[in-house]
């Protein structure tokens, strides 16, 4: 009997010959913030990817619920990955678009909602952000963190259960990168979502994480997962070095 929204099973990634990280297996809760952490190169994005089915692994399975995210007609494998919002490095915007039509892009291509309506979504999940009144703005005129709102935003707009964020505070001044943290904590307050999220900040671990797992370039493997407290406090070593580190955002 699974437990849990997501489910990794055995999973091995990688391309060709070359396995990234082998042996994954953990659970990802209903409602849970869970942070994947390791230096660069380990794998942290590509597991992202295939946590949202936009990779598949070399081996083993991920399942939402009780379905393979890897195994079914491409068409089924397009109804599950409405299930998450996806927000990749660099949340990049379309520039010539205003904020509004950033956000209506999605919906236009995976909602039914008449025109007025797709309006009203995409202002309430700007004003979930904090920026209200931005609908019509250039994403040129706005700054580096409201750029990253608006990115968020737009992953939320077809409501998805489970909030995928690759490193969304890259680039951003320590206040706006705190800012952030709270607006992920505020978020799966108010929505209940999952969030699964990418970052080198240790000080934005300690902030956000209900668990963080740990994905080590050397063994070619997950090592631990747990809480940041736990792991700090009895973690395998390298982790522990990792989040002894002096906080600093990436
Ligand atoms: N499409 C691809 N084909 C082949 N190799 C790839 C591909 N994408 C990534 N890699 C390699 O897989 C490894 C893991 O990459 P990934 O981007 O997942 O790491 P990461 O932990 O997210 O790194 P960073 O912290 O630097 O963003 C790297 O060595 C990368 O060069």
């Amino acid at each position: 009997m699974m437990t849990g929204l997501l489910h990794i099973q055995d999973v091995s990634m990688g391309w060709g010959e070359r396995v990234i990280s082998r042996d994954l297996n953990f659970e990802v809760q209903r409602g849970e913030i869970l942070v994947i952490m390791g230096t660069s190169g380990c794998g942290k994005s590509t597991l992202m990817r295939l946590l949202v089915g936009l990779e598949r692994p070399i081996k083993g399975h991920v399942f939402f619920e009780d379905s393979d995210l890897h195994q079914g007609e491409p068409q089924a494998l397009d109804v599950l990955r409405r299930h998450f919002g996806v927000m990749f490095q660099g949340g990049a915007l379309w520039s010539s678009m205003t904020v509004g039509e950033n956000l209506l892009l999605p919906l236009r291509l995976f909602s039914q909602l008449s025109t007025a309506a797709m309006r009203q979504v995409a202002e309430f999940k700007l004003a979930l952000v904090g920026l209200q009144g931005s609908y019509d703005a250039m994403p040129a005129t706005l700054s580096g963190g409201m750029i990253k709102r608006v990115a968020i935003a737009r992953s939320l707009v077809l409501n998805p259960d489970v909030l995928c964020l690759d490193e969304p505070a890259s680039g951003l001044d320590p206040v706006n990168a705190a800012r952030l943290d709270e607006l992920i904590l505020a978020l799966r307050e108010h929505l209940g979502t999952t969030v699964i999220l990418v970052t080198h900040s240790v000080e934005g671990i300690f902030a956000v994480a209900d668990r963080a797992l740990y994905l080590d370039d050397q063994l070619k493997t997950m090592t631990a997962i747990d809480t940041p407290q736990a792991l700090l406090a009895h973690g395998p070593e390298r982790v522990r070095e990792f989040l002894q580190r002096t906080p600093h955002k990436s």
